[in-house]
């Protein structure tokens, strides 16, 4: 990292940088399938990537919370195209060893779909799991502010909550995850993580504000191939 670009996503992102650098090359496995690298790229990558999302998805948005602003942006198409942004991304989830399992890195397609997310302060996504019509294996890509996700497990008989999305987990007090994530960072939700757990980037975390700036994330996906499809 340059003086310039580190001065630079300081003044843009604050508290998401030098403290992590002690995790680079380094992984983390909270939970079986749920792998985080760190520090994947670089400050002055972040920020170019940022401001690509910002032009490509959502040129026109204000940081403020009204109901009606574009929020997501949505790629479908297979992404082995590594000169295009997103082919970049997906290149790399094939370089970093141990991020995904042998069985998703052996698809003749790895990612085929990308779902950008925006995030302003104050803002989060609820608790779900990824719709099945989604294989396995989901990675997501953090840029601008950080945030926390928070996991939650659940019950075996829970799987159909992966047909309706965001829906708020009804039990107590499930078994709970947090994980910190900063620009650059990269994880990996397969297996047990994908299927078992719950994700989330819930509005408030210790009291404040998860976002407190702008935050896109860039999570990819393989559409599932219809039952009926493969048939044929
Ligand atoms: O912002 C993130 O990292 C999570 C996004 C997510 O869970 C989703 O789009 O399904
Ligand atoms: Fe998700």
């Amino acid at each position: 990292m340059n003086g310039d670009s580190d001065m630079l996503y300081h003044e843009l992102f604050g508290e998401a940088s030098d403290d992590d650098l002690e995790f680079l090359d380094d992984f983390e496995e909270p939970i079986p399938g749920l792998v985080v690298y760190r520090n994947v790229q670089s400050a002055e990558q972040c920020l170019q990537y940022f401001s690509w999302l910002t032009s490509e998805y959502f040129p026109d948005t204000p940081s403020n919370t009204s109901n009606r602003r574009v929020n997501q942006g949505m790629h479908f198409g297979a992404l082995t195209d590594p000169d295009t942004p997103l082919g970049q991304l997906c290149q790399i989830c094939t370089t970093l060893s141990g991020l995904l399992p042998a069985s998703v890195l052996a698809r003749s397609v790895v990612f085929d779909q990308a779902i950008i997310n925006l995030y302003d302060r104050g803002e989060g996504i609820g608790d779900h799991v990824d719709l099945l019509r989604f294989e396995d294996g989901v990675v997501g890509f953090s840029f601008g502010g950080s945030a926390t996700m928070r996991m939650r497990k659940v019950g075996s008989g829970d799987m159909q909550r992966a047909a309706t999305y965001a829906r708020e987990l009804e039990s107590e007090d499930p078994e709970e995850v947090t994980v910190r994530l900063n620009a650059g960072d990269v994880y990996a939700m397969s297996g047990e993580a994908r299927y078992q757990w719950t994700h989330g980037i819930p509005k408030t975390s210790a009291g404040v504000d998860n976002v407190q700036s702008r935050r896109i994330s860039v999570t990819l996906r393989k559409l599932a191939v219809q039952a009926d499809q493969s048939q044929v």
